[in-house]
């Protein structure tokens, strides 16, 4: 039986007719207790990395690397993603984000969303209303009044990973995982008015680590097109390779989900941050300061080549990741952004990439630019086979990364990842801090690069020893840092403090927590 908790407006409660609950108890029951045995499998893995092992590629599966086979296709409407615009799933930001001139938006319900209730339940209200075009929107301070253009970008939706429940509704007496709540109120609610747009249910599968869980989404999605009488392959996905065990079964993720896949993404952040994590145990493989960490340092430029010629070679588009740096309304300040964003691009582009995301509307021009000059008149790179290229091997997805650790490259992750917490716990997924971007994935970088270099003992330049009392000084200074950025008005009333609980608790804890949106989610609502 499905129990929804109450706390809804009349129009989120028009999600859950009669017919919705119904189509989502049939999911449920088929598939929500398949995901603790996935999340499971991810544990046992995790503790074989834990005691010495490294990722390989996966002897079991080599036939399907080495086979010759496609993928279904992709669909005219998904052909040409060459500028992606993300974001969180808020009404004015849906139709920004459609309006940006963009080709794609992916409208997010993982990184940059903070799963509050309503924002779950009102995100897909607005996604509705978007698909249905009649959403609108009137800002109440400015009297701004927001409408979608003639042509909004087509809409992907990313549903949340798998780790993450969906406390406010049980089956059968066990809450339910937030992925399955998400998609099958997105299918159900917009799959018709797609399809007769000449678009589709398409979606954004995050955090995956290994192509049994591609099986997993795999059957939901055929479940999903035989309960409704629709043709194998209406589904689409495009899989973020932001793990690290997932970049060694790309092609496997690719075979299982041949039917529905059209893309691969680059999900950089999130793959840093797995990186540390997989890795947490090996002291050779401990990362510097987060803003070494850039896409051309080894182990990611294989990444990203890899992703490319594995996509390539099975005709799935390869699609970029995202720049941090947002505008800032400072001039020259706003030059730099777009030429580090200028910069990001071309080395994706001309690493073969078919497409890239961008944070913000202002970015749009700029990636559009580089994208136009590297596709010319093509919809994409497919063409880019990067066949001659030497073999890309375990040790180039693994190798080290060089560079400093230092004391401001550690004061700075404590204020960010205290800051995100704090927005987080209060509802905001996506936040502006010192001129980035930052979400789920990024904060999760800056709280794991403490743990990881308190675990190993690691210096700072000039020689202090990374120990949980240094993480306890400097995080009392860095409280007293952000009151003095922000005011102490809004310092007092916002919950740094319980922020700063959290922080603590994952950072000097023995064992690493998987994600601080666990210990978190206790936190909101
Ligand atoms: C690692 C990953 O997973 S990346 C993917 C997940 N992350 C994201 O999607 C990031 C999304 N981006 C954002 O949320 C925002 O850009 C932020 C929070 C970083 C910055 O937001 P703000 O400080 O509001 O930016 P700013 O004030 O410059 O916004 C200017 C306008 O652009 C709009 N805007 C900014 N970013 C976006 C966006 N991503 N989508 C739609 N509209 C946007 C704002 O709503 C605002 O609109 P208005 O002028 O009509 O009021
Ligand atoms: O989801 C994207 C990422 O970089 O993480
Ligand atoms: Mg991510």
């Amino acid at each position: 039986m499905l129990k929804v908790q109450n706390g809804l407006t009349g129009e989120q409660k028009q999600l859950l007719s009669e017919s919705a609950q119904g189509w989502i108890q049939e999911l449920m029951s088929a598939f929500a207790d398949k995901v603790p045995a996935l999340l499971e499998a991810r544990n046992q893995r995790q503790r074989q990395f834990d005691q010495g092992q490294l990722p390989d590629f996966l002897p079991q599966t080599q036939g399907i690397r080495e086979g010759q086979w496609q993928i279904r296709g992709i669909p005219a409407d998904l052909k040409d993603r060459r500028v992606e615009i993300t974001g969180p799933t808020e009404r004015k930001m849906v139709i920004n984000a459609l309006n940006a001139g963009t080709k794609v938006f992916m409208a997010d319900f993982e990184d940059s969303l903070s799963p509050t209730w309503p924002a779950v339940m009102q995100g897909q209200v607005n996604l509705r209303d978007a698909l249905d075009r009649t959403i609108s929107y009137t800002d109440p301070q400015s009297g701004k009044y927001y409408s979608l253009n003639e042509q909004p970008a087509v809409l992907i939706c990313r549903v949340r990973g798998l780790h993450l429940p969906e406390k406010h509704v049980t089956f059968n007496g066990k809450v339910v995982p937030g992925c399955l709540w998400d998609f099958a109120l997105y299918f159900f609610h917009n799959h018709k008015r797609l399809l007769e747009n000449g678009s589709g249910p398409y979606f954004y599968l995050p955090k995956l680590q290994s192509h049994l869980e591609a099986r997993f989404w795999s059957q939901v999605f055929s479940f999903t097109e035989d309960r409704f009488n629709l043709p194998r392959g209406t589904i689409k996905a495009t899989v973020l390779i932001e793990t690290l065990p997932a970049v060694f079964e790309m092609d496997e993720i690719l075979f299982e989900l041949k039917d529905h896949i059209v893309a691969l993404n680059c999900g950089r952040w999130d793959y840093i941050f797995s990186y540390i994590k997989t890795l947490g145990n090996h002291p050779d493989r401990v990362l510097p300061d987060r803003q070494v960490v850039t896409m051309d340092q080894p182990f990611l430029s294989a990444y990203s080549r890899l992703l490319i010629r594995t996509c390539h070679k099975r005709g799935a588009l390869a699609m970029g990741g995202m720049a941090a740096f947002i505008p800032s309304k400072e001039a020259d300040r706003n030059q730099w952004v777009l030429n580090k964003v200028r910069q990001d691009k071309e080395l994706e582009a001309r690493n073969g990439h078919d497409g890239t995301w961008i944070a913000h509307p202002g970015l749009a021009e700029t990636a559009l630019a580089v994208f136009d000059q590297y596709l010319g008149d093509k919809p994409n790179q497919l063409d880019v086979s990067r066949d001659g290229d030497d073999p890309i091997n375990a040790a180039d997805l693994l190798a080290p990364c060089e560079g400093e650790r230092t004391e401001a490259g550690m004061r700075t992750n404590i204020r960010v990842a205290l800051q995100y917490i704090e927005a987080w716990i209060g509802g905001n997924g996506c936040v502006p801090i010192y001129g980035l971007m930052e979400d789920a994935a990024t904060a999760e970088i800056c709280r794991a690069s403490i743990w990881q270099w308190l675990r190993h003992g690691k210096s700072l330049v000039g020689g202090q020893k990374v120990t949980a009392e240094l993480f306890t000084r400097f995080l009392k200074e860095e409280m007293a840092q952000v009151s003095e950025e922000l005011g102490s008005e809004r310092f007092e009333s916002g919950r740094f403090r319980e922020a700063a609980q959290l922080l603590t608790r994952i950072t000097v804890s023995d064992s690493f927590v998987p994600f601080l949106t666990e210990p978190g989610y206790t936190l909101i609502d």
